[in-house]
C-alpha cells in the first residue's frame, strides 16, 4: 500500500514581487515501511513538499493522498508526527512535559501520557532525562526529545525537515545510526529532507534528487543496500559510493549554475 500518492503536482507561491513556483509537476509514490530522503540545493522546494504532505501548504495543482486520503484528514487523524530542523522544545517545560504536550491536547490520561512518554524516550535513547529541562541537554539530545515528542502520537508516517542539519558531524553520524535502528524497530514509513549526500544515502531506501527552479523531481534512486540497521562502516564500500555517485551526478545535472 501507498502511504504517499503525489500525481502532477505543483505549487505557486502569490508574493508581493509576483508569482514563485516552488514545484512543478512532481510525480512520487512512497510505499508503507519506506525510508525516503527529498535532497538538492538550497530553495528546490524539499520544505514545501515536506509540508504539502503534512497539509501546512496546498498545492495549486495536481493531485496528493495520505493514507488514502486528503492531507487535511490525515493531520486531522494524526497520521503523522513532524519534526522541525530546530528541536522546538518549550523552555519552561520538562522533556517530558514536552514530549507530553501533544497527548495532553489529545486528552490522554496522565497514566496513558506517562506510559508514552517512557516508550518513547526509550526509543530514542534519553530514559533518565524526564525531569530534566531542554537547556541541560546538549543539541542533540533536544532533537531526540523532539523526536520522541512526534513519536509519542504514535503515528505511522514520520514527517522530518532536515532534523539533524544544525549538529556537528559526529554527532549526527550518531543520530542517523539511532535513527536507523528506530526505523528498523517500529516500521515506520519515514519522510527525511536533507542537505548532506551521505546522510541521505546511508539512511534511505530510495533518495529523490531535487532540481530548483521551479522544484522538480531529477531522479529517483533506489538503494541496493540492506534495509534496516546499518554500519556506520557501510560508508567506505563501493557499492554505498556508487549511489552516492549517482546522487551527486544527478544534483550536478539538476541544478543550474547561472545564478
Ligand atoms: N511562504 C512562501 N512564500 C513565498 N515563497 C516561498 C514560501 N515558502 C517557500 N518559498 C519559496 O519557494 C522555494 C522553495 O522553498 P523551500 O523552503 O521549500 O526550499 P528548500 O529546498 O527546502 O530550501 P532549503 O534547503 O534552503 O531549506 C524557494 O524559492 C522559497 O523562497
Amino acid at each position: 500500500m501507498n502511504v504517499i500518492d503525489i500525481e502532477a503536482l505543483s505549487l505557486t507561491f502569490e508574493t508581493g514581487d509576483g508569482p514563485v513556483q516552488a514545484l512543478s509537476n512532481i510525480d512520487l509514490t512512497i510505499a508503507k515501511g519506506d525510508f525516503v530522503s527529498f535532497i538538492g540545493p538550497s530553495g528546490c522546494g524539499k520544505t514545501t513538499l515536506l509540508r504539502v504532505i503534512a497539509d501546512l501548504e496546498r498545492p495549486t495543482g495536481g493531485a496528493i493522498s495520505v493514507n488514502g486520503t486528503t492531507p487535511e484528514l490525515a493531520r486531522l487523524d494524526r497520521a503523522y508526527g513532524y519534526v522541525f530542523q530546530a528541536p522546538a522544545l518549550y523552555p519552561w517545560r520538562t522533556i517530558a512535559r514536552n514530549v507530553a504536550l501533544p497527548l495532553e491536547i489529545m486528552g490522554l490520561t496522565r497514566a496513558q501520557q506517562q506510559e508514552r512518554i517512557e516508550r518513547n524516550l526509550a526509543l530514542v535513547n534519553l530514559t533518565g532525562f524526564e525531569k530534566k529541562y531542554p537547556w541541560q541537554l546538549s543539541g542533540g539530545m533536544q532533537q531526540r526529545a523532539s523526536i520522541a515528542r512526534a513519536l509519542a502520537v504514535e503515528p505511522d508516517l514520520l514527517l522530518m525537515d532536515e532534523p539533524f542539519g544544525a549538529l556537528d558531524e559526529i554527532v549526527r553520524d550518531h543520530l542517523n545510526e539511532q535513527l536507523l535502528q528506530l526505523w528498523a524497530k517500529t516500521r515506520k514509513t519515514v519522510v527525511f529532507v536533507t542537505h548532506s549526500i551521505p546522510e541521505a544515502v546511508y539512511l534511505s531506501t530510495r533518495i529523490v534528487v531535487m532540481s530548483p527552479r521551479p522544484g522538480r523531481i531529477h531522479d529517483i534512486v533506489e538503494s541496493d543496500l540492506p534495509r534496516g540497521p546499518r554500519p556506520l562502516d557501510i560508508r567506505e564500500t563501493p557499492e554505498f559510493l556508487k549511489l552516492a555517485q549517482r546522487v551527486r551526478d544527478g544534483l550536478r545535472a539538476g541544478h543550474s549554475y547561472d545564478d
